[in-house]
């Protein structure tokens, strides 16, 4: 089976976590639009839901199946937020998210949610952050270079992102990111701490105890993982 069929199942089994009057977050990414899709599938059986976005993209997904979308303004707390996740550390739960450019709002969406669910295929399970991926960080655009020296002196090297035609990728926020090769990452509380006190950081794409619960498909099934186990 492919990575693509295992995150259909994650995201479809955690979908049906989603209940009766929740106000629920919907992540950004390619695991999160099969969550979106199989929402948008209950919504039309009947189930009563409203959602925040995390994305334009995810946005304009849950729109078109005609899910309702509410804000911060009329609603304090999230019940329940599904996303994706670039790397889930086992036991921990923490997170590098954001290779897709949408780390802060899904950041602040997590902060105000009282379950974080993340869906993934097997491959993003690690035993410590940064094995597979770089650690996306969101700048301001103005004096980036100078951001990215400060995230230097912490022994991270720093690129911008770019499209395919070399222009920088700019986030829904309208900021730089910079995408992060740091050694692998032992203490993931401390760098996080260190790259956001960092004068022009907007965002790490660091999520350290937000998770709740991981659902996790690969080739031996589904697994629902929480924090410890
Ligand atoms: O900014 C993007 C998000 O953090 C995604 O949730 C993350 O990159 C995982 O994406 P995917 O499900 O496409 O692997």
């Amino acid at each position: 089976m492919s990575a693509s069929e295992y995150k259909r199942q994650a995201a479809e089994f955690a979908a049906e976590m989603v209940e009766d009057g929740m106000v629920v977050g919907l992540g950004t990414g390619s695991t999160a639009a099969f969550v979106v899709e199989a929402l948008g599938r209950r919504h039309k059986e009947g189930l009563r839901f409203v959602a925040i976005p995390t994305s334009v993209a995810t946005e304009k997904q849950a729109l078109g199946l005609g899910i309702h979308l509410t804000t911060f303004g009329e609603h304090a707390r999230v019940n329940l937020t599904i996303d994706g996740a670039d790397e889930i550390q086992r036991g921990t739960l923490n997170l590098i998210k954001g290779l897709g450019g949408a780390l802060l709002r899904e950041k602040i969406v997590a902060a105000s949610s009282d379950r974080l669910v993340i869906v993934a295929d097997d491959t993003k399970l690690v035993d410590h952050l940064g094995m597979k991926t770089l650690l996306p960080v969101e700048v301001t655009s103005f004096g980036w270079e100078a951001t990215a020296r400060q995230i230097e002196r912490l022994g991270g090297q720093a690129s911008p992102r770019r499209n395919r035609d070399g222009a920088f990728f700019v986030s829904d926020g309208g900021n730089l990111i910079l995408d992060c090769r740091f050694p692998v990452i032992s203490d993931a509380k401390r760098l996080e701490q260190e790259i956001r006190s960092i004068v022009g950081v907007v965002e790490s794409g660091l999520f350290v105890g937000m998770a709740t619960d991981a659902i996790v498909a690969g080739g031996e099934g589904i697994a629902h993982l929480t924090v410890g186990a």
